[in-house]
C-alpha cells in the first residue's frame, strides 16, 4: 500500500512570518486528512516552521543538501544539519538544481546516498526537457537518471525512496503532461527499478508527477495507479490552493 505524498516545493519564496501562517492555515485544513503533505521551504525557515509543523503532522522538507557531513563547503548544508533541525525528506536533482548549477546525475546519486546514511527520505527529481521529448528521448533520459541516481543504494533504501517525474517543460509553464503520458513514464520507472532491484521493489516506492499541478488538474494524475502523489511548485505557495491539491488528491485516489 503505497500512501500518498503531496510536497510542497517553495523554492526561493517566502519570509519567516509567512511561512508560519502558511503552515498554520494548511495544519487547520487538513487535520483529518490520511496523507503524507511535506512541506519543502527555502533553508532558513526550516527551523522556523519544524515545530509548527510537527504541531499539524506536516512533513518537513529541504530542498536540496550536500553530500559531506561537515567541513570546508561554504553555502553548503549538510545531511545531519537537516537532521537535527526535524527534517524528514529532502529533493534532490531538481531540474531547476542540474539546469542552473550544473548538477549531475553522479551529484543527484551521492546526494541520495547521503540522505539514506542520515536517516532523511529523498524526494529523486528526473525528468526529460521539451527538446529530448520532441526527440522521442524521453524513455531513456529517465532511464539514464533513474539508474544513476539510484546505483549504490541497498534495496531496503531504494523502497523507500520518493521519485518524482517532473517533466521540464511542464515546469512552471501552465502546461501540465497528460495523465497517460505521466503515467507512461512512471510505470517505465517501475520497469527500470524492477531491472535494478526486483519487481516487488518497483511496486513499492512512490512516484510522484510534478509540472504544473493545480487544485483542477490532480485528479487526472492521482487516478492513475501508477502515481502517488505530486511536487508542486506554484501553486504550493497559498495554502488554500495547496490545500485544495492534497482534498483533491483524496477524493481521486479512493474513488
Ligand atoms: O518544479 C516544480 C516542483 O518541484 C513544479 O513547479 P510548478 O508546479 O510551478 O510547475
Amino acid at each position: 500500500m503505497r500512501i500518498p505524498i503531496i510536497a510542497a516545493n517553495w523554492k526561493m519564496h517566502k519570509d519567516s512570518q509567512e511561512a508560519v501562517d502558511f503552515v498554520e492555515s494548511l495544519g487547520e485544513q487538513l487535520r483529518a486528512d490520511s496523507v503524507e503533505a511535506v512541506v519543502c521551504p527555502p533553508h532558513p525557515l526550516l527551523g522556523i516552521i519544524a515545530e509548527p509543523c510537527r504541531t499539524y503532522g506536516l512533513k518537513l522538507g529541504a530542498q536540496n543538501m550536500y553530500w559531506e557531513e561537515a567541513g570546508a563547503f561554504t553555502g553548503e548544508v549538510s545531511p545531519l544539519l537537516l537532521k537535527d533541525i526535524g527534517v524528514h525528506y529532502v529533493i534532490v536533482g531538481h531540474s531547476e538544481r542540474r539546469q542552473l548549477f550544473g548538477e549531475t546525475d553522479q551529484h543527484v546519486a551521492r546526494k541520495a546516498k547521503a540522505a539514506f546514511a542520515h536517516d532523511l527520505t529523498p524526494i529523486i527529481c528526473v525528468g526529460e526537457t521539451q527538446q529530448e521529448r520532441q526527440s522521442g528521448q524521453t524513455m531513456s533520459v529517465i532511464s539514464e537518471q533513474v539508474t544513476v541516481a539510484l546505483t549504490g543504494l541497498d534495496p531496503s533504501q531504494a523502497r523507500k525512496a520518493v521519485i518524482a517525474y517532473e517533466p521540464v517543460w511542464a515546469i512552471g509553464s501552465g502546461q501540465a503532461a497528460t495523465g497517460t503520458d505521466a503515467a507512461q513514464v512512471a510505470q517505465h520507472i517501475r520497469k527500470v527499478l524492477g531491472e535494478m532491484f526486483s519487481l516487488k521493489l518497483a511496486r513499492d516506492v512512490r512516484i510522484q508527477y510534478g509540472g504544473s499541478v493545480k487544485p483542477d488538474n490532480i485528479q487526472e494524475f492521482m487516478r492513475e495507479p501508477e502515481i502517488d502523489g505530486a511536487l508542486v511548485g506554484g501553486a504550493s505557495l497559498d495554502a488554500d490552493l495547496f490545500a485544495g491539491i492534497v482534498h483533491n488528491a483524496l477524493g481521486a485516489a479512493v474513488s
